[in-house]
């Protein structure tokens, strides 16, 4: 699949495009679903697969106020696109104020069709770009006819074991409110945030026995406080974890910190760049009477989280 990052290096309209536009933020499985239905598209029509996206996510640049945490960062992003196998390019379109205020029709007319060489469109049921959300299903069906593209509007994915339809919103809020699991069949994998590592306060290893990495995150969605069961990746592969989020309240410095203790592990990793796959919550976070008390805590927290990996035979990379 090409990237492609900048307008100015689309030299010419591609063969027959057929296209799908959106935040894809999560890239779960109703966008998936878009995708296959534009390489289903193009296939039948020998033209090109091609996704267009945005960076940064256009509420950061139109309502900061409102911008959602992100469940993927554009790295991210870029790559579960690229893994669908079911694209030939993706556009990630810079987000600006200037390209905030195009007109819906004009960025169709001049952009989709004059540039892209649009010759169909897949998009959800609830679909609107642009300005205002002009850049409705009606007036991509009014422009449709005039300008001789299709329109394809497929019904909603829901998830198996919900009756709502899948969301980049829902998967936020599940998460933020720590219930990891629920976004497992939204996103088709676990939920997963990736940071440096970065220096702690440096109590976790001497002082409980649990070294711990702290990662540093940047615009993206954390999970609630609390402890989790967790894979880590490294340069050095796939590790089980446990991780805690919060302010150890056990202590009084009342910093906010992402961190993980690696299983089995002795690596020093700082600086690097990890990734957390959040498999399930075990607990709140609690204030404790003293180290000994925490220590023990965690000692329980690494047994139940070996438990919960070994029912889920998850020894290998989710
Ligand atoms: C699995 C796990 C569970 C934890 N649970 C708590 C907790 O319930 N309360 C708390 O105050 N700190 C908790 N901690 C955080 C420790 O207090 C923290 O790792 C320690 O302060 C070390 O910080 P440092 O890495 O910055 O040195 C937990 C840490 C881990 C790894
Ligand atoms: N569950 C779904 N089934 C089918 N299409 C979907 C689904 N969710 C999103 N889409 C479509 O994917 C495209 C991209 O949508 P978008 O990036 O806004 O995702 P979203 O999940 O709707 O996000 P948000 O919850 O932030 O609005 C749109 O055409 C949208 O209608």
């Amino acid at each position: 699949m090409q990237v492609i990052e900048h307008i100015s290096e689309i030299l010419q309209p591609f063969h027959k495009a057929v296209v799908s536009i959106g935040n894809f933020d999560g890239v779960h499985k109703g966008h998936t679903a878009l995708f296959q239905r534009v390489r289903e598209k193009a296939d039948a029509i020998g033209g090109t697969a091609i996704g267009i996206t945005f960076d940064p996510h256009p509420l950061v640049v139109i309502r900061p106020d409102h911008r959602p945490p992100l469940i993927t960062m554009k790295e991210q992003k870029i790559e579960l696109i690229t893994a669908t196998g079911m694209l030939d390019v993706l556009l990630v379109l810079p987000f600006d104020k200037k390209f905030a205020t195009i007109p819906a029709e004009d960025f169709i007319r001049k952009f989709l069709i004059q540039t892209i060489g649009m010759q169909g469109i897949i998009v959800g049921p609830d679909y609107a770009f642009g300005r205002n959300r002009e850049g409705s299903i009606e007036l991509l069906e009014r422009l449709g006819a005039e300008l001789d593209f299709d329109v394809t509007v497929p019904q909603w994915i829901t998830s198996e074991n919900r009756h709502e339809r899948i969301s980049s919103t829902k998967i936020r809020e599940v998460v933020a409110l720590g219930n990891v699991e629920a976004a497992v069949p939204m996103l088709g994998r676990y939920y997963q945030v990736r940071g440096r590592v970065e220096s702690g306060r440096q109590r976790g290893g001497r002082l409980l026995g649990f070294p711990t990495a702290n990662i540093g995150l940047q615009d993206e969605l954390c999970p609630a406080a609390g402890v989790y069961a967790v894979t880590a990746e490294t340069h050095q592969g796939t590790h089980l974890g446990v991780a805690n989020i919060g302010y150890s309240p056990t202590f009084d410095d009342n910093i906010f910190t992402v961190e993980v203790h690696i299983l089995d592990f002795s690596e020093n990793i700082y600086g690097k760049q990890i990734r957390i796959n959040f498999i399930q919550r075990l607990r709140g976070e609690k204030k404790f009477s003293g180290i000994e008390a925490l220590s023990q805590q965690i000692h329980y927290d690494i047994e139940k989280a070996r438990e919960i990996f070994n029912q889920k035979e998850l020894k290998e990379k989710p």
